[in-house]
């Protein structure tokens, strides 16, 4: 049985992960970690992780991007590998997560749907064709409880583009400050915020009287949810070092 941390686990993602590991025989939650503690759990919830001592084999991270600093520092002590989900991180915790990953095993996916993640692949062969001649541009549409813009995945599918453009891409958030037509080598962003969008993705490739646009819809947070269980029994057990959902799902 592969015993889990559910850090931030009295959020959307965390509830309906809880729900998932409730019906899979090969896992168990065996602590929760979440400031807000007014839900019943079935398993001990503690609202500060250095509070928690409760072994475990991994830890699965939906939570807000102000507590991963703690988290990192907790899973590099205790030497559990973490499953971290939470986007809006800044530069600074980028960098921490690559000091941590020498010292403990960490998969960072801004997605852990196997769509997106078949999609990065399939962007960066049309971005070997088309980049020269077509300008990119990235629309992310979300909920209106979202907190960071652009979406983790709209920043993964631009530097997956950018791996490919030898990193040479600005990226461009906002086009209000300025009077100027677009650079060619630029990655525009846009970000919708409304409703109970679960998660929609365009990556547009504009060209000459034509346009080629790639597009993923997610219709429910599950498709999340169950990358992110999957990776976590991958992750047990893994030795230190940075992992990706590629290295999960296997096209
Ligand atoms: N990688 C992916 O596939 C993916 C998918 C969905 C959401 N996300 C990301 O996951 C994060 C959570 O999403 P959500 O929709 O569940 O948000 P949410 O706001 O519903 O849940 C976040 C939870 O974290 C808790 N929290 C706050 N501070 C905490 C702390 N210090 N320690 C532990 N828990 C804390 C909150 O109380 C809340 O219950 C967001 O960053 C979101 O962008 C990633
Ligand atoms: O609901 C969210 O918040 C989501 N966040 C991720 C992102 O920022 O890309 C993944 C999709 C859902």
């Amino acid at each position: 049985m592969i015993k889990i941390i559910m850090h931030g686990c009295n959020g959307k993602m965390g509830q309906v992960i809880s729900e998932i590991v409730r019906n899979d025989e090969e896992l168990t939650i065996v602590a929760g970690i979440d400031p807000y503690t007014m839900r019943e759990n079935e398993y001990p919830v503690f609202n500060d992780i250095n509070k928690c001592d409760i072994i475990a084999d991994v830890i699965i991270d939906f939570a807000t991007a102000t507590a991963v600093d703690k988290l990192l520092a907790y899973a590099k002590e205790r030497k559990i590998p973490v499953v971290l989900c939470t986007t809006g991180l800044s530069e600074e915790q980028l960098k921490t997560v690559e000091e941590t990953s020498k010292e403990v095993a960490i998969l960072k996916s801004a997605n852990m749907s196997v769509g997106v993640n078949l999609l990065f692949k399939l962007v960066q062969e049309a971005t070997k064709m088309l980049a020269k001649d077509y300008d990119i541009e990235i629309i992310d549409r979300h909920h209106n409880q979202k907190v960071d813009a652009p979406s983790g995945t709209a920043l993964a599918f631009a530097d997956k583009i950018n791996e490919v453009l030898d990193n040479e891409y600005e990226y461009v958030y906002d086009r209000s400050a300025e009077r100027k037509k677009r650079s060619k080598k630029e990655i525009g962003f846009s970000a919708v915020r409304g409703g109970s969008i679960v998660g929609d993705h365009d990556i547009i490739f504009a060209g000459l009287d034509e346009v080629i646009e790639f597009h993923h819809s997610a219709y429910s947070k599950a498709v999340f949810a169950k990358g992110a269980v999957t990776a976590a029994k991958f992750l047990a057990g893994k030795p230190a070092g940075r992992y990706d959902m590629s290295d999960v799902i296997k096209f």
